[in-house]
């Protein structure tokens, strides 16, 4: 499986995209959402203070348990605030990427580590690819996403991962990431303990699946589009839904997407910008969990507006894994009456690596 996953990264040099993914959105709606209207994306995806989280005692924490096994369940996607990570890491981490992305294309290149070891690194979408339509399912003729990005997996040798490779320039990334990479852990941790509640089970219920967990944290640099306009449907980001457990995401400014699905009325929901927010939402690997209880969504980053004005956009997006060897075995909250699941257990590894073959290959794997 190694291989094959090896020789499909390595031909897939320039598409390797963990984030474009082949995804089917479930959504379980309920009555209020339907009266939304299309601008109303507040109240479609919920913003939740989760400072109750951070104590286990705290009157709140079971209310916001609720409302994050709701968002969990209704759209896969949620925006938390008062979530504890110390502003000045987030704000180092923030400055540093955007010193990295605005070095010259050639000291950027020094940083196109990604090989068929080492799946992280720099890369720029340039290749034109053929593929379906994560929407339609229909064969269409994939543009690149108009945006570069920057890859880092886990330092942790326990993981089964390579070690990290990371740009000698600016010096302090190495640091900075690494302090920004720790904190998004323990935030997943603590996000997860929640989880586990919402799903009726102990609250340390996910520890051991996630102590060598390959979570990998990327950096997204959406260019200016003035310069050099996209492409006739090329997007920032195109729709897919995400592979993992969880992803934390850090915004800088509007433009991401969701979709919902409301009996026969498809639409895209802009997700609320909010300072000092993370964005969260859940990838197939836990909507396979859950059994389908669980939404994972579809997602895209749309392009600006063409007023002249400068529409750089950055976001780093903190993509949760299991541990490689963690046997997903569909949660007993979520099965039915007699015990039934729709899915097979499998091991959390095979599952990313069957994600990303799926993705490489251009086949949509209906049974994922
Ligand atoms: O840049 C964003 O806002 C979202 C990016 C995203 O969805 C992804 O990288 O998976
Ligand atoms: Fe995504």
């Amino acid at each position: 499986m190694k291989e094959k996953l090896a020789a499909g990264m390595e031909a897939n040099r320039n598409k390797w995209d963990m984030s474009n993914m082949f995804g089917k959105m479930k959504v379980n709606l309920q009555d209020q959402v339907q009266n939304l209207s299309g601008d109303n994306s507040e109240a479609y995806v919920p913003i939740i203070d989760i400072s109750s989280l951070m104590e286990p005692s705290s009157e709140g924490r079971s209310e916001t348990i609720n409302k994050i096994g709701k968002a969990c369940e209704e759209i896969g996607f949620m925006v938390i605030t008062n979530h504890g990570v110390p502003q000045d890491v987030i704000d180092e981490m923030w400055a540093v990427t955007q010193d990295f992305f605005d070095l010259s294309e050639e000291e950027k290149a020094k940083s196109m580590t990604m090989t068929s070891d080492y799946p992280y690194g720099y890369e720029k979408g340039e290749v034109l690819s053929a593929g379906k339509d994560k929407e339609k399912g229909e064969e269409v003729e994939r543009l690149p996403d108009f945006k570069e990005t920057f890859t880092i997996g886990p330092s942790n040798p326990a993981s089964g991962m390579p070690a990290r490779i990371m740009p000698s320039n600016p010096a302090s990334m190495s640091v900075k990431y690494d302090r920004y990479y720790s904190a998004m852990e323990e935030l997943a941790a603590t996000l997860l303990q929640a989880f586990a509640v919402a799903l009726d089970m102990p609250s340390n219920w996910f520890e051991d699946r996630i102590d060598h967990h390959m979570c990998a944290l990327r950096a997204l640099n959406y260019p200016d589009q003035g310069g050099q306009p996209p492409l006739p449907g090329q997007t920032r980001a195109g729709a897919h839904t995400d592979y993992g457990s969880l992803t934390i995401l850090k915004s800088g400014g509007p433009g991401l997407e969701v979709r919902k699905d409301i009996e026969g009325r498809d639409d895209w929901v802009a997700v609320p910008h909010v300072q000092d927010a993370f964005v969260i939402n859940l990838g197939d690997l836990m909507r396979r969990w859950t059994n389908d209880k669980w939404s994972s969504t579809l997602h895209r980053v749309v392009n600006p507006p063409q007023d002249g004005r400068n529409h750089r956009r950055q976001s780093v997006a903190f993509f949760h894994n299991l541990n490689g060897d963690a046997v997903v075995s569909t949660i007993d909250s979520c099965r039915g009456e007699g015990g039934e699941s729709k899915y097979e257990d499998i091991v959390a590894k095979d599952f990313l690596m069957m994600k990303h073959l799926a993705s490489v290959k251009n086949v949509v794997r209906d049974e994922l």
